[in-house]
């Protein structure tokens, strides 16, 4: 079985120490950047834009993971591949013609990612299952760190799964929002391969360690 991935969620970092949690990043068992983009519309929230992205990038060295919380993202596409993100993740909430969106991202040379919102349904995602790299299962309300973690996520992340073997689909199941040591094994038993922490990390005594910590928790 492939090792399953943690992604700090650099929204929780200390954005006057930046470069110092890029490399702690860099330095610790995690396998992705997760940059959580919002625009303030589709989200009630403004995170940071290109800019940022572009120095974190100066610096990584692992995957680039994009979570983009914004209205309209097709605007955006080629715009991100420039930065270099190596996966771009639109909502599917956000896109009105999502298979289109899905051809753009990859023409552009990156994986495709779709992340749904806790009210929307994974057989919603039946029909383009085979077109997606990554899906993003939402386990709060997207727009904020440091929620509590929706419970609902479980039976979504098995439903999940299901649809992507019945399909024979390639596609990694990744969740977002309140991921802690608590949950993470349970997320992982019902199919998820990638797990994306932010306050647990950055609000930790030792983000080092307790990276070390998911890490170990989620391959066991
Ligand atoms: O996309 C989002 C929030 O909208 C996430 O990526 C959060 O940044 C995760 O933070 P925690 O819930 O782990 O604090
Ligand atoms: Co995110």
């Amino acid at each position: 079985m492939a090792s399953k991935r943690i992604a700090p969620s650099v929204l929780a970092a200390d954005f006057a120490n930046l470069q110092r949690d890029v490399e702690m990043i860099n330095t610790s068992d995690a396998d992705w950047f997760h940059i959580d983009i919002m625009d303030g519309v589709f989200v009630p929230n403004i995170s940071f834009g290109m800019p940022v992205l572009r120095d974190i990038v100066k610096h990584a060295k692992k995957t680039i993971d994009v979570h983009l919380m914004i209205v309209d993202p097709d605007r955006y596409i080629k715009t991100f591949a420039a930065l270099g993100s190596n996966i771009l993740t639109v909502h599917y909430e956000a896109c009105t013609h999502l298979h289109r969106t899905l051809q753009a991202i990859k023409a552009e040379g990156m994986k495709a990612g779709v992340a749904i919102n806790p009210h929307t349904n994974v057989s919603l995602l039946e029909d383009t299952i085979q077109d997606i790299d990554l899906v993003c299962i939402m386990s709060v309300n997207p727009g904020f760190g440091g929620q509590s973690f929706i419970e609902n996520t479980y039976e979504k992340v098995k439903q999940l799964k299901k649809i992507i073997d019945l399909k024979g689909a390639n596609t990694l199941i990744e969740i977002d929002g309140g991921v802690t040591d608590k949950n993470a094994k349970q997320l992982i038993d019902a199919g998820a391969d990638v797990l994306v922490a932010g306050s647990f990390v950055f609000k930790s005594e030792n983000p080092i360690k307790t990276i070390e910590q998911l890490k170990e928790v989620a391959n066991m």
